[in-house]
């Protein structure tokens, strides 16, 4: 049996390597039972988005409802949501469920560059769900957008800005570096309650980095009740995503951009 169900309250990808498909195959690897509220179908493959379809934020609440009332909840982590709608009732829920380890990717655009949250949504991810977050996973563009200012372009640019999203309510920040450029990708993580600490790894020469953000963000809310804090948490998902970073050129999921391969310890 295993001890832990982790939800993921995310969009669907049709290609497998990002949204509520890639958050469930990392659950998976990490010894966890996952579980999924969608809030949105995508058509998507490695090449990129053709279209959204959102989930009518109601029938979102309905599913969380429903799922709520009858599992025990260990972890959530909260992915693309779609629409303002959608932002409120998922902040909604975690206060009336009194969800644990809440891990929020702000997820606003893809790599591909096709939009996933409207952008009159920002401001409702920014007031209504950072505050209620655990963790926020921001990458370099989505910490833009949410301080309203310039991308970060250097690691002390990066440090600032996480201390900056701190303020906006979240326990802890860990901002992404994959967008920045150099031999290694680091992360940044500060917290209320701890001293800041930085994830570094060796930059993989790879074009398959789809759901690189799902995976780190899914694979923290699944380490979450199993390490003794945050920080080992974060650097055990970190370990686990390089790995499946640097294996990524074995799978054959199309012609684009592919992703990342999340059973590298077993296959
Ligand atoms: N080429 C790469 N090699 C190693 N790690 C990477 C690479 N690209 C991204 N990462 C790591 O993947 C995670 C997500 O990266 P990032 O690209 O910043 O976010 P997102 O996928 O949300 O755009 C981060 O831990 C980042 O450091
Ligand atoms: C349904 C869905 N959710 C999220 C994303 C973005 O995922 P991310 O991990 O940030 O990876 P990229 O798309 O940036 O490679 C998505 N594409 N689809």
């Amino acid at each position: 049996m295993s001890a832990y169900n982790i939800v993921s309250i995310a969009g669907s990808d049709p290609s497998g390597g990002a949204g509520v498909q890639a958050d469930l195959k990392a659950f998976s690897a990490h010894g966890t039972f996952g579980m999924t509220v969608v809030t949105a179908l995508t058509a998507q493959s490695t090449r990129g988005v053709t279209g959204v379809h959102p989930v009518p934020a109601r029938f979102v609440a309905h599913q969380m409802d429903t799922l709520f009332a009858d599992a025990a909840v260990h972890a959530v982590k909260v992915g693309m949501l779609g629409t303002s709608e959608v932002t409120e009732a998922v902040a909604e829920a975690i206060d009336h469920h009194a969800l644990p380890n809440v891990v929020v990717d702000p997820v606003m655009v893809a790599k591909s560059g096709d939009r996933l949250l409207e952008a009159s949504a920002v401001d409702a991810l920014r007031t209504k769900l950072l505050p209620r977050a655990d963790l926020v996973t921001p990458n370099l563009p989505e910490a833009a957008d949410l301080l309203e200012e310039p991308e970060a372009t250097d690691l002390a640019s990066m440090r600032a800005q996480a201390w900056r999203l701190l303020e906006l309510g979240p326990r802890r920040v860990l901002l992404k570096g994959g967008h920045l450029a150099g031999g290694e990708s680091v992360d940044v993580l500060v917290s209320r309650d701890a001293d800041p600490v930085e994830f570094r790894a060796p930059r993989v020469a790879t074009r398959n980095t789809h759901g690189t953000g799902c995976t780190l963000s899914s694979s923290i809310a699944a380490l979450l009740p199993q390490r003794p804090d945050v920080a080992a948490a974060v650097g055990g998902a970190k370990d686990y995503l390089t790995e499946a970073i640097r294996r990524a050129d074995e799978i054959d999921a199309g012609g684009g951009q592919g992703p990342v391969h999340h059973f590298h310890a077993w296959w």
